[in-house]
């Protein structure tokens, strides 16, 4: 059995953070643990609140988990202030952790944002140099690069920038940009666009979560890099072109629709 962790915030409504990603875990049959770092009260319209958990139980989860079911693979998602994100960065560095995924959360689907101002800086610094991936989204790519991206070779520059600088792939995620849904993958210095189809689908809550622990899951599996992005990718939008309608804003993803394809018989 593969073990992949997510060390993310609760998203009370399922599409998002900790529930997409044991979801998506759990659809890749790999075994899913958590370490929560906040409890969120949203739904697909927004978010209402955050309560951030202190860094001693946040420690406390990692030793639990570090000392007992070791992960293969770790994903990173919402973390919002600096005394959490040093406490991961820490741990992570005490065992060592393997094929570490950081999503750099920034602002929710719905445009609430989850971090604040000063914590982006700690993150840089602190995080992203343990990464073995690091996933922003383009408005993301923006603010830890410092430039605007206009185009797609601003996407280029913007990424290659990131790589020097922290010296870890990065795949910037084409969601928020343009008429497709064309990933950049910087990884050993050479560029790798990973093509997708833009779907018509306004029910995109909780892709990057989703996107991040499919291939933190493909990595604890033992797939390469590229692969296990591309795999991920096809996932994400099979997930979305599922077509699911719920809630009264941006829905969330049918994470399951893989298993929904089999009859019951089989399931059962
Ligand atoms: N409408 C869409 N059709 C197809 N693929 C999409 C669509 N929207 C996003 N994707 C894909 O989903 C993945 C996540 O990208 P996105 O840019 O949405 O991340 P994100 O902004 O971090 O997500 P979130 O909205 O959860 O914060 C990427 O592989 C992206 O190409
Ligand atoms: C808890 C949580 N993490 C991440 C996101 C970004 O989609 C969200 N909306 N909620």
């Amino acid at each position: 059995m593969y073990k992949a962790l997510t060390i993310a915030g609760s998203d009370s409504s399922g599409g998002a953070g900790i529930q997409a990603d044991i979801k998506t875990m759990t659809a890749h049959g790999v075994y899913a643990m958590s370490v929560i770092t906040a409890l969120t009260a949203q739904n697909t319209t927004g978010v209402t609140g955050i309560m951030d958990v202190s860094k001693e139980f946040l420690e406390e989860q990692m030793d639990c988990v570090f000392t007992d079911i070791v992960p293969d693979a770790v994903k990173i998602g919402m973390v919002s202030s600096e005394g959490l994100i040093r406490s991961i960065s820490k741990k992570l560095k005490q065992y060592g952790a393997q094929n570490v995924v950081v999503d750099p959360v920034m602002v929710a689907t719905s445009g609430s944002r989850l971090i604040t101002e000063e914590a982006i800086s700690v993150l840089k610094e602190a995080l992203f140099p343990l990464a073995d991936l690091l996933t922003p989204n383009v408005p993301e790519t923006e603010v830890i690069a410092g430039i605007k991206i206009k185009t797609k070779e601003d996407m280029v520059k913007a990424t290659k920038m990131i790589y020097n600088r922290y010296g870890c792939p990065v795949l910037c995620k084409g969601g928020h940009f343009g008429n497709d849904a064309d990933d950049l993958l910087y990884i050993d210095g050479e560029i790798h666009w990973l093509k997708g189809e833009r779907y018509d689908n306004p029910n995109t809550h909780g892709t990057g979560c989703t996107l991040s622990s499919a291939i933190a899951s493909n990595l604890s599996k033992g797939y390469s890099m590229i692969e296990a992005v591309k795999l991920a990718k096809t996932y994400v939008a099979k997930a979305i072109d599922d077509n699911m309608n719920l809630g009264k804003g941006r829905g969330p993803l049918n994470h399951m629709w893989k298993i929904m394809q089999c009859d019951d018989n089989f399931i059962f």
